[in-house]
Parts: C-alpha cells; sequence; structure tokens
C-alpha cells in the first residue's frame, strides 16, 4: 500500500471571461512508504501546486489524493509542511514555535515542552531554544521549521524548496542533516526543488515535471547512507545530467 496517492488530479485557476488555466493535467504519482522522492522541472510546471494540494492547502478539481489509502480532508498532522519561506512566528521563541504547532495538535502541555525539546536536539539546535527568531540565522530557522513538521509525528514530509533560500555551504549541511534525520525516522518526503543536483542526492526517485504533467520518474539506485564525494561519481552524474537534459529540452520537442 503507497502512504501517499495522486490518482488523476486536475487542478486548474480561473482565467477571465469564464476561462480556466489547467496547471495540473491528470496526473499520477504514488509515494512508497519511506521513499524519498523529489520533484523537479521548469519553472511554473506546478510543482508547488502539486506539493500544496498534497498538504490539503490547495483544492483541486476532480481526482482523489490518498494517505493510506484515506482520502485527505484539507491539511492533518499525518503531514509537516516546510516551505522556502521562513514560517515562524516572530513573537514565539523556537522552543514556544514547536510547542504552538503541538498544541494546534492536542499534545498536553508537559508533552508539549518534552518533544519540543527532543526536536531541537533532533536538528541540534538545542542551544537556540530560548531564542527568537530574528536572533536566528537562515538556515537556525529552516531547523526549527523541520523541527516543528516533524514534532507531531506524520507520516509524511513535504517540502517546497526548504533550503532554496540558504547560501551553498548551509544547504549543503542542511541536505546531510536532512538525510540523517530520514534515515533514522524512515519517513515519506515529497521533496520539491530546482537543483537537480540536490534532488539526486537526496532521492531514491526524482520525479521530472514539464508543464502541468509528469514526463519521467527517474530511479536513484546510488546506495546509502550516501555523503557529497558520490556527488562526483560516474552514475550519479549520469543521473544528473539525463534529468537536465531532459528539463533543459525546448518544449516542442519534449
Ligand atoms: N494562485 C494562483 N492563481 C492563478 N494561477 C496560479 C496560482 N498559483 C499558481 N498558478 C499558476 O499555476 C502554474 C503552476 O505554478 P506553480 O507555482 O505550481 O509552479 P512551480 O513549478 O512550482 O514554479 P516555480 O518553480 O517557479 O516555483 C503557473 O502557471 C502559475 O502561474
Amino acid at each position: 500500500m503507497a502512504s501517499l496517492t495522486i490518482h488523476q488530479l486536475d487542478k486548474s485557476y480561473p482565467l477571465a471571461k469564464r476561462q480556466r488555466n489547467l496547471v495540473l493535467n491528470k496526473i499520477d504519482l504514488s509515494l512508497n512508504h519511506n521513499e524519498f522522492v523529489s520533484i523537479v522541472g521548469a519553472s511554473g510546471c506546478g510543482k508547488s501546486t502539486l506539493l500544496s494540494i498534497a498538504a490539503g492547502l490547495e483544492d483541486f478539481d476532480h481526482g482523489n489524493v490518498l494517505v493510506d489509502n484515506q482520502p485527505i480532508q484539507g491539511p492533518g498532522i499525518d503531514r509537516g509542511v516546510v516551505f522556502q519561506s521562513y514560517t515562524l512566528l516572530p513573537w514565539l521563541t523556537a522552543q514556544q514555535n514547536i510547542e504552538f504547532a503541538l498544541k494546534s495538535a492536542g499534545y498536553s502541555r508537559s508533552e508539549r515542552t518534552e518533544i519540543a525539546k527532543e526536536h531541537l536536539e533532533l536538528v541540534k539546535l538545542s542551544h537556540a531554544a530560548d531564542k527568537w527568531p530574528s536572533e536566528l540565522s537562515g538556515g537556525m530557522k529552516q531547523r526549527v521549521a523541520i523541527a516543528r513538521a516533524l514534532s507531531y509525528r506524520p507520516k509524511i514530509l513535504l517540502m517546497d524548496e526548504p533550503f532554496g533560500a540558504l547560501d551553498a555551504m548551509t544547504r549543503r549541511q542542511m541536505q546531510q542533516l536532512l538525510l540523517e534525520i530520514w534515515e533514522v525516522h524512515r519517513l515519506t518526503v515529497m521533496f520539491v526543488t530546482h537543483d537537480i543536483e540536490e534532488a539526486v542526492y537526496l532521492s531514491d526517485r526524482v520525479v521530472v515535471m514539464k508543464p502541468g504533467a509528469i514526463d519521467q520518474c527517474v530511479d536513484v539506485p546510488i546506495t546509502r547512507p550516501r555523503d557529497m564525494s558520490v556527488t562526483r561519481s560516474p552514475e550519479f552524474i549520469d543521473i544528473q545530467s539525463g534529468i537536465f537534459e531532459r528539463i533543459s529540452k525546448p518544449l516542442e520537442n519534449a
């Protein structure tokens, strides 16, 4: 049984004069339990819309979105979401940001404190528990956002360009941290990125989108655990250049 199933999904946005812009057309995609799947594709092809629909943040016209075979009903604690923009509440400390999410998920005060501490430790930020978001670097804010998304123990983690705003070195560190967490917690991950190297490095499978549709799914059979040295292997470079060529193909030949 798949963890996340997207079946024959259509999504359109209204245009002028009662027209509609079909941005996702009959999308079929299943993510297996504990699978790490990245979505790549040219700007505007529908990656973020697909992720937002899976998160329950965006409605859709036709089709089904199922978590463990059950249709989703909007957002839910079975799915954690991390966006590129920092979404921490500025008036709460790192620890309180996580506790706040846990409160909405129905945890008691003592559970909230305990779980928030545990998850700050997971992202190596125990020392920053009492800091305000304005006192944290971009990478630290994203670590809190990841800790918050994982704190209510979702089955699925949905990440939309989570490291897109970070400098190259911090981005590398965050990729490594994410892999370490994923290898221990074995979550299902849907990860939207523009960075093909990042997608191949992190994923079991890379889904390449073309406008409104899935173009191809590429398996990444590179052994785990991985470190950055794999990015120089011929196997890695082959997969990465195949995807790059596919995405950069002129649209009329796609
Ligand atoms: N709220 C909206 N209203 C109308 N059209 C929208 C809306 N959100 C997205 N779109 C359109 O849907 C299409 C897909 O957008 P989406 O943001 O999903 O693409 P993307 O692949 O994530 O792009 P990028 O890589 O640039 O973030 C685009 O044509 C976009 O203009």
